[in-house]
């Protein structure tokens, strides 16, 4: 099976480290191919970032459908798009943070999670709320980095993300920690053995529940509100999506 795997961001460097801890833990038998839009923010640390973002996951889905995958991965934490693009495929699409969300409910019952930049943290709370995982999660934390420290200050970002999960540790009493972060995934191994609690990460929790959805012969419902989208004309820049 193959999994398009959509950084919503465009960092070509935090796409390939995405893409390469995808294709770790898929198994085997599953393509990994790492993807990002062709504009769109460099990083997402805002509401509109978040928004601007969304129309590029929805053009690599388009592209995907060109393609033939059987489950997309959006690797941002906020799942931008993530219920517009389910609209457009009858394959998985999965989300980081409800991919991680659930995972950690799966062995914890409680959780707390560790973000970048604390003014993304009301991202994951409104996720927790949609998700039905608000009672789940004792805290939203963040290591207040930027996001493409992740990629350009490394060390530093990963000991600023050890430290609040190791405070988390200490004060949440939590059974787990959820990385808030596509650019963390690489760093479940390292935190875990320095924090000594199970740590989950969304983008390789997303490709084992897509594997797992479409091994069940399940795809996106096309009952209901995630029905192919109506025909219509579009203008302007999008005048492409018109009829689709
Ligand atoms: O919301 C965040 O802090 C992290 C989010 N931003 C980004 O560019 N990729 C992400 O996963």
């Amino acid at each position: 099976m193959q999994i398009r795997v959509i950084n919503p961001n465009t960092t070509l460097a935090m796409t390939t480290k995405i893409g390469a801890a995808a294709q770790r833990i898929a198994a085997p038998g599953t393509d990994v191919v790492a993807t990002q839009p062709a504009s769109g923010p460099v990083s997402i640390e805002s509401h509109f970032d978040e928004a601007i973002s969304a129309v590029g996951v929805l053009e690599e889905v388009l592209a995907g459908e060109r393609d033939g995958v059987d489950a997309y991965v959006i690797a941002c934490f906020g799942d931008p798009g993530l219920l517009a693009a389910r609209e457009l495929t009858r394959a998985p699409v999965i989300g980081i943070a409800e991919a991680a969300f659930h995972m950690a409910a799966l062995i914890s019952t409680r959780f707390s999670i560790v973000t970048t930049l604390g003014r993304t943290g009301i991202i994951a709370e409104h996720l927790l709320e949609q998700y039905g995982f608000r009672h789940h999660c004792r805290r939203v934390r963040a290591a207040e980095i930027p996001v493409l420290d992740l990629e350009e200050n490394g060390e530093m970002a990963l000991n600023r993300i050890i430290d609040e999960c190791r405070r988390a540790r200490d004060e949440d009493n939590i059974g787990a920690i959820v990385l808030g972060c596509g650019g963390m995934a690489d760093l479940t191994g390292e935190i875990s053995r320095a924090v000594g609690l199970p740590v989950i990460e969304g983008v390789t929790a997303a490709v084992k529940l897509a594997e797992a959805v479409v091994g069940l012969g399940l795809g996106t419902s096309k009952q209901g509100d995630l029905a192919f989208p109506r025909p219509k004309a579009f203008t302007g820049q999008f005048e492409h999506f018109s009829g689709l």
